[in-house]
């Protein structure tokens, strides 16, 4: 088992494990945490189809009062409406400052139980099982949690680190292939902001992490955890280099936002099409060379992603309309908007001073439209 410590910072430690078999054993991993013999667990219609009875099953045969909430699968239930469903599912069953709480699923399940969990009694422990490669690599660790705002992704959140992560291998073979691409995009994310090594490790290993293989899936987890740990700890609250997790990211919850949330462009995908952008612009402006750029965008095509807005279904896109959403980053500083470019493959930064005008020029140059409501 690899064990990967998320500590050093301003929050109690934790451990995220990365193996096959947890959730098969998941009673004997996190039932010190839960003193009141009694769990709550939250997941969606998917995933109560393909895991929960298992771990349900597990829990009530060890003593445990269990709970299990199931919300819609999708990130439409990153809502308002989903969160009221999870906090009275909390209500309902009577938890209180002691209970722990566990998210078993996607990103999406991850990201809207720990909010339920910062806020319900102003804060309970919650525990992330993450079921997708997207939620083991990235979304399970760090403690980002929140819903999305109609105007902008994950606009309603908190900081609110969990107790325990299990990161179980053998639970990602039902997932469907766009899904374990859509986490392939967080995994090279990590290669390109930070670890040339990894990215190059990336080019030739892909279609080993695509297709599961243990070795080679177990690595690309255990070295994204490893690298989010560690700007973590340094960075809780992103007042620095937290930043750069967000390579692609500008771009990326623009294009979201755009086309309303939901299947017609996933997360992943378009953080791919908006990693692939940051690298067009970075050579564009001169900070780094076309061949870094074509060279990182050749990966992220290499894996299946998209890398260009006109692959997304209901192309072409406003130029003006995905400046306001940008506009809504939470990285934006006094009405500027800010981006996370490269001056080479592995050598992301934060980039502040970036003029709208240059972005809307490279807007155009990459297919989206001068005022299409004019
Ligand atoms: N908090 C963070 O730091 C952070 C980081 C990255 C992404 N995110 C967020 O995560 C979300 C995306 O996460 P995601 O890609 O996991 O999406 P998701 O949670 O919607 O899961 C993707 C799909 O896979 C299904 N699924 C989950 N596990 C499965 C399994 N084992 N087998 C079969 N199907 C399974 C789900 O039902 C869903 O249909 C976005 O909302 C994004 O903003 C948050
Ligand atoms: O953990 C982080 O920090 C990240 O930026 C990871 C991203 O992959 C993730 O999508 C995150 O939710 C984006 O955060 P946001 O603050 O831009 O909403
Ligand atoms: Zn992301």
């Amino acid at each position: 088992m690899t064990t990967i410590p998320v500590a050093g910072g301003a929050f109690t430690p934790y451990d995220v494990l990365v193996d096959t078999g947890l959730v098969s054993d998941v009673v004997s991993h996190v039932s010190p945490y839960l003193k009141n013999k009694r769990v709550l667990i939250v997941c969606d219609a998917n995933v109560d189809a393909l895991h929960a009875d298992g771990v349900v099953a597990q829990f009530e045969a060890a003593g445990f009062k269990t709970f299990k909430t199931v919300v819609p699968a999708g990130e439409q239930t990153k809502s308002w409406e989903g969160l009221e469903t999870v906090t009275d599912a909390f209500v309902d069953a009577g938890l209180d400052r002691k209970d722990v709480v566990i998210a078993l699923g996607g990103g999406v399940i991850g990201d809207l139980t720990g909010f339920a969990a910062s806020i319900y009694m102003r804060g309970i422990d919650f525990i992330q099982i993450p079921t997708t490669v997207l939620a083991q690599v990235d979304s399970s660790v760090g403690g980002k949690t929140a819903i999305d705002h109609p105007r902008g992704k994950n606009l309603i959140g908190a900081f609110h680190q969990p107790r325990k992560v299990l990161c179980d291998l053998d639970v990602l073979s039902t997932l469907p292939a766009r899904e374990i691409k859509c986490g392939y995009a967080e995994v090279i994310k990590y290669g390109l902001l930070g670890d040339k090594v990894f990215f190059e490790w990336l080019e030739i290993n892909d279609q080993k992490v695509l297709s599961l293989d243990t070795d080679a899936i177990k690595y690309a987890v255990a070295r994204s955890v490893e690298m989010k740990a560690e700007i973590v700890a340094a960075d809780e609250r992103e007042g620095g280099k937290r930043a750069l997790l967000n390579l692609g990211h500008t771009f990326g919850h623009a294009l979201e936002a755009e086309v309303g949330f939901g299947d017609t462009l996933l997360h992943g995908e378009a953080v791919a099409i908006g990693m692939a952008m940051a690298f067009r612009y970075s050579a564009r402006a001169g900070l780094c060379s076309k061949a870094d750029a074509d060279r990182a965008v050749a990966a992220i095509a290499q894996s299946g992603l998209p890398t260009t807005i006109a692959e997304i279904r209901n192309a072409p896109f406003d130029a003006d309309r995905l400046i306001e959403h940008m506009g809504h980053d939470k990285k934006a500083e006094g009405g500027k908007l800010v981006f996370v470019l490269a001056r080479a493959i592995g050598e992301a930064f934060v980039a502040k001073d970036v003029p709208a005008a240059d972005i809307y020029d490279f807007l155009l140059t990459e297919g989206a439209l001068a005022r299409l409501d004019a």
